[in-house]
């Protein structure tokens, strides 16, 4: 199993390209199924994740090609692919699969909207929280599906086709909004869903299934209304840019002190983070190439932060956010309310000196004067990376361990810290 050594103390100055964001590419790729014809998606990032997706969809039978594209001197990041569900040759999506990928559920609901059946592997708990499906599966029976959970596999069926109806989701699920959006494009009548998550990566999808054919409403408000239609067709759609991304190089410029323009990212994606990074005391702008991070010699101020849906503080930037809470002055209270364990960095971080108290759904975390490097072990995507902030600001060297978890959703991340001035390598073994 590969790991990272970080040699800490350097400053970062330069510039990060801003990759795709993961989170938009999956549901992007999952709606390819919906269509005989070929989606093609630019600025989609290379990482893990988007390869076991690819096995998955070409088990249903998507055929794809692949350009790549160089941006950027030392960083190799996006490609874009082309998908064409031709025929869907299997609506099963096996357990071997799905297990290697929450998101992959999401098959469901194309693969049951075109075919009038679906059996997908339930995808189980995982690091973070035990992660149920029962409202993207509430979301299919309104809409008139038949669901049995049997091996677990959830089984659903609509030999009839789906009909429009109301979704009221009682909390807020990205998932769930996918699953709902890709199922009401193809349903019979009008669907309205409640409770609409207003995550960009939904109104990403929103866009990009408009420009297949698809009648939708009110995309990034919390009520969507969809008026499905006999078929879609293909596309062209660039994924956007990845706000936790960009929310991570900015924490780790943040932490390490220096400017670095972080290129193509979308201010707007991310505002909540951003305004709590400038209560930290750290320099943010907008520039016409993308958003400019500074700090330079400031010290850090310790501020207070839950996790919310968007347009509030994203849970995917929970632990970086900690990370860089480690050096403040002061002591700061991060509440994660979205995933009932999304700690797991925290006794990582304790191994390089952070003082950290958790207390219930609030961690407690103290400034110290310095961090010192030590081995230390990923849990998972983001929890990694909070590390890999940590190691850069640490006096000696980190290592971090189970480095999957990161190439999962960090596109050439040694390359891209390594431009700027970070002290990064990654050990194969
Ligand atoms: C690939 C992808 O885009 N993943 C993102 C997506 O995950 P994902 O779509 O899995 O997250 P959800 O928004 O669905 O989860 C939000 C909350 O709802 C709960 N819930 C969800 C579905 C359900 O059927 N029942 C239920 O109780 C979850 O356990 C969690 O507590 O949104 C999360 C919240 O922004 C992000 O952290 C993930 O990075
Ligand atoms: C939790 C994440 O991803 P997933 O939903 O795929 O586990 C994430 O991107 O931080």
């Amino acid at each position: 199993m590969d790991k990272i050594r970080i040699t800490g103390g350097q400053r970062l100055n330069g510039s990060i390209p801003i990759s795709g964001a993961k989170n938009a590419a999956l549901p992007l790729m999952i709606a390819s199924l919906l269509t005989d014809e070929t989606l093609t998606l630019a600025n989609v990032p290379r990482l893990s994740d988007v390869s076991s997706l690819s096995r998955i969809l070409s088990n249903h039978g998507v055929d794809r090609s692949i350009a790549g594209k160089r941006i950027g001197q030392s960083a190799e990041t996006g490609q874009t692919i082309a998908l064409t569900a031709r025929q869907i040759v299997d609506t099963c999506a096996p357990y071997e699969l799905v297990s290697t990928m929450r998101a992959s559920f999401w098959v469901i609901a194309p693969i049951l909207a075109r075919m009038g059946e679906a059996k997908v592997s339930l995808p189980g708990g995982c690091a973070i929280g035990t992660r149920p499906v029962d409202l993207l599966l509430m979301a299919l029976e309104k809409l008139g599906a038949e669901i049995e959970i049997e091996n677990g596999y959830a089984l659903a069926r609509a030999p009839k086709g789906l009909k429009g109806a109301e979704i009221v989701f009682p909390k807020v699920t990205v998932g769930g909004t996918h699953t709902a959006l890709m199922a009401a494009v193809l349903a019979q009548g009008t669907t309205v869903i409640e409770n609409a998550a207003r995550e960009p990566e939904v109104t990403d999808l929103a866009a990009c299934l408009i420009k297949m054919g698809a009648k939708i409403e009110g995309a990034g408000t919390s009520r969507i209304v969809v008026t499905g239609v006999a078929r879609l067709g293909g596309a062209h759609h660039a994924v956007l840019p990845d706000r936790i991304e960009t929310g991570t190089y900015a924490m780790a410029v943040a932490m390490t002190g220096g400017d670095v323009l972080l290129e193509g990212a979308r201010p707007d994606l991310l505002q909540s983070a951003l305004d709590v990074l400038v209560k930290a005391g750290v320099d943010v702008s907008s520039t016409n190439e993308g958003i400019r991070v500074r700090r330079n010699g400031q010290a850090l101020n310790a501020v207070d932060v839950d996790t919310d849906p968007f347009p509030g503080f994203p849970t995917d930037l929970q632990a970086q956010f900690m990370a860089l809470m480690t050096r403040a002055k002061g002591t700061s209270r991060i509440r994660e309310t979205i995933f009932e364990n999304r700690f797991m960095h925290v006794q990582e971080l304790a191994r390089l000196g952070a003082k950290i108290r958790l207390d219930g759904d609030a961690a407690h975390v103290e400034g110290v004067a310095k961090l010192t490097g030590a081995p230390v072990m990923a849990t998972d995507l983001r929890a990694s990376v909070s590390l890999v902030i940590g190691g850069l600001a640490a006096e000696g060297d980190t290592t971090i361990n189970r480095v999957y978890h990161l190439d999962r959703g960090f596109e050439a991340l040694e390359a891209k810290l390594t431009r700027c001035g970070a002290v990064v390598e990654r050990i194969s073994s």
